[in-house]
C-alpha cells in the first residue's frame, strides 16, 4: 500500500484573481476516512477536483497514491470519484450503468456491484432519472466502489439527502470501507455528517486549510479552558488560543496544547469534534471581522 494517500505542497488554484485554494499543504496517511469540512465556497470541491485531475494547479504540487492526479488509466483506476449531486445518466437504467462501469473500468467487480444493488433493493431495469435522490446517490456510490479503488473521493455525497437517506448512505459507506479497507475522502458542510464516520478531519475556510489531522490526536490536544477573566497572553505556556470569549468576569478559551494543561486557576474540559471544528471556523470569521473577538 502507498505510504501517503494524498500529499499536497503549497497547492494553489486561482481563477483569474479569485483564489479558490491557497497554499494547501497536506499529508494524508492511508486507511483513513477523511472528512473535509468547510462552508460554501471554502474550496472543498476545488481540492477534490485537483485530487482527481479534473483541475490542474496554478501553483504547488499534489500527489495522490504516489502518482499525478488523472495521469493515465492506471492512476484513474486507483481512484473512485463521486462528484457533487451524484451525477447519473437519467435515461440509462441501473443495469445499463453497471454495464457501462464494467466496460470502462478494468478492475470492475460485477459481483460487488450486483450485491450492492440487490442489498439496496434497487430495480435493475429502473431508469436513473426515476430514482429518488437517495437511490441515485447510492447508485453513484456503487459505480465508484465497484471499481475497487484504493481511494474513494466523494464530494458532498449527502448534501441533498433527507436525514434517513443520509444515515443509510453513511452506513453503506462505513460497511464498505470496513470490509475493503479503502481510503476515503468525503466533504460536507456539516460536522454531524462526518462525526461517526471519519477518523481524520480537514477544516477548510476561505481557501485555506485551518487544521488537519487524526481526530483522536486533535481531540487529545485541544481543550476548553474557563477561568477568571484574562488575556490569551496569560494562558499557560504552550497553549495556543484558537477561540476566546469573555464576560465581565470570566474568560473561555478553546486552545491547542501538545502538553496537558495543568493550571489550578482554570477548568479544563474535553471538546467534541463539533466544538473543535467550530472553533477553527469562527477563528477564520473573526480574523475577517475583528469586532467579533471583543463583542462576545
Ligand atoms: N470555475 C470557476 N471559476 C471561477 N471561480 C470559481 C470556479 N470554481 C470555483 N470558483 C470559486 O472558488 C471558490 C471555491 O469554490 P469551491 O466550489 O471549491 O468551494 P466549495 O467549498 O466546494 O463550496 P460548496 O460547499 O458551495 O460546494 C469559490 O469562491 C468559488 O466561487
Amino acid at each position: 500500500m502507498t505510504e501517503v494517500v494524498l500529499q499536497a505542497d503549497g497547492l494553489t488554484k486561482r481563477y483569474g484573481r479569485r483564489v479558490a485554494l491557497a497554499d494547501c499543504t497536506l499529508d494524508i496517511p492511508p486507511g483513513r476516512v477523511v472528512g473535509l469540512v468547510g462552508p460554501n465556497g471554502a474550496g472543498k470541491t476545488t481540492l477534490l477536483q485537483l485530487a482527481v485531475g479534473m483541475l490542474t494547479p496554478t501553483a504547488g504540487r499534489i500527489t495522490v497514491l504516489g502518482g499525478r492526479p488523472g495521469d493515465g488509466p492506471a492512476q484513474l483506476a486507483k481512484v473512485g470519484f463521486v462528484a457533487q449531486d451524484a451525477p447519473t445518466y437519467a435515461n440509462l437504467s441501473v443495469k445499463d450503468h453497471l454495464r457501462f462501469g464494467a466496460r470502462t473500468n478494468p478492475s470492475w467487480d460485477q459481483a460487488l456491484a450486483d450485491a450492492r444493488i440487490a442489498e439496496l433493493g434497487l430495480d435493475p431495469s429502473q431508469k436513473a432519472g426515476r430514482l429518488s435522490g437517495g437511490q441515485r446517490a447510492q447508485l453513484a456510490l456503487t459505480m465508484a466502489v465497484a471499481k475497487r479503488p484504493e481511494l474513494l473521493i466523494l464530494d458532498e455525497p449527502v448534501a441533498s439527502l433527507d436525514p434517513i437517506a443520509r444515515r443509510e448512505f453513511m452506513r453503506g459507506l462505513m460497511a464498505h470501507t470496513a470490509e475493503h479497507r479503502s481510503s476515503v475522502i468525503l466533504s460536507s458542510h456539516l460536522v454531524s455528517d462526518l462525526e461517526r464516520v471519519c477518523d481524520y478531519v480537514i477544516v477548510l475556510t476561505d481557501s485555506r486549510v485551518r487544521v488537519a489531522g487524526d481526530i483522536d490526536e486533535l481531540m487529545g490536544s485541544h481543550y476548553r479552558l474557563t477561568g477568571a477573566r484574562r488575556d490569551a497572553a496569560d494562558l499557560p505556556a504552550g497553549a495556543e488560543a484558537i477561540e476566546h470569549s469573555h464576560t465581565e468576569r470570566q474568560s473561555t478559551f478553546i486552545v491547542r496544547s501538545l502538553v496537558p494543561v495543568e493550571d489550578p486557576s482554570l477548568t479544563v474540559e474535553q471538546l467534541t469534534l463539533e466544538d473543535l471544528v467550530l472553533a477553527y471556523l469562527s477563528r477564520s470569521v473573526a480574523a475577517h471581522r475583528p469586532e467579533l473577538e471583543t463583542a462576545r
